[in-house]
């Protein structure tokens, strides 16, 4: 697993992996993002209370973190009744190598981050099984990434996440709460238009 590479930072148990994705990495990364949005195109989600996120969302995977009126959960089809397009095959070969486990994630949420988007401190709790960690990948504009504990009173610590960074939140971190609390936008040239592009890898059935 990992190989090599540099030990991560450690962060409240949040492993974080500076630069695991190259520049060219990065470029054929968002390339195969962006040929899923073009089969899954990006929707603005609403939280169940009805708020507007400031994020857009959609999903690579066998089934699709979604969130409406109707709640947060798991679904099989994008909101247009259209499949999930498979999760890249360079995803996958990242979870693999960061992670060393055989058993694939079955969704990989895509947030993208316009000027002004942020994400509210939460946990990811709507798998099925957190003996599996989540694997979150950053692409493009720098982001302040909000780290606390399981329990939501710990405190927190905030550092940068930059384009190529990986995080795992695994063990005793997989339901630490964390957040994204603004970004540096324009700080990054790898998308067209700017902002920021997070992908997290959940295995969300345990069988
Ligand atoms: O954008 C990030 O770095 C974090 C995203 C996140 O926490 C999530 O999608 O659940
Ligand atoms: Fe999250």
């Amino acid at each position: 697993m990992a190989q090599d590479k540099d030990p991560p930072l450690m962060v409240r148990g949040f492993a974080i992996w500076r630069g695991w994705l190259d520049a060219p990495a990065q470029a054929a990364m968002v390339a195969d993002i962006s040929a899923v949005a073009r089969a899954a195109p990006f929707v603005a989600p609403v939280t169940p209370g009805g708020r507007p996120m400031s994020v857009r969302m959609t999903v690579a995977g066998r089934v699709g973190w979604v969130t409406d009126r109707q709640g947060y959960r798991y679904a099989a089809r994008h909101p247009s009744g259209v499949p999930w397009p498979p999760i890249p095959a360079r995803v996958l070969a990242l979870w693999r190598g960061v992670t060393g486990l055989d058993r694939d994630p079955d969704c990989c949420l895509v947030n993208f981050y316009g000027e002004g988007a942020r994400m509210g401190l939460h946990q990811d709790r709507d798998e099925g099984d957190f003996t599996w960690p989540v694997v979150s990948v950053s692409l493009g504009d720098d982001a302040l990434f909000r780290m606390g504990g399981a329990d939501r009173g710990a405190g927190t610590e905030s550092l940068w996440l930059r384009s190529g960074d990986v995080v795992v939140m695994g063990g005793a971190a997989r339901l630490a709460w964390h957040g994204v609390d603004r970004l540096r936008f324009g700080s990054s040239r790898l998308l067209p238009q700017g902002g920021r592009i997070n992908l997290t890898l959940r295995v969300v059935t345990s069988a």
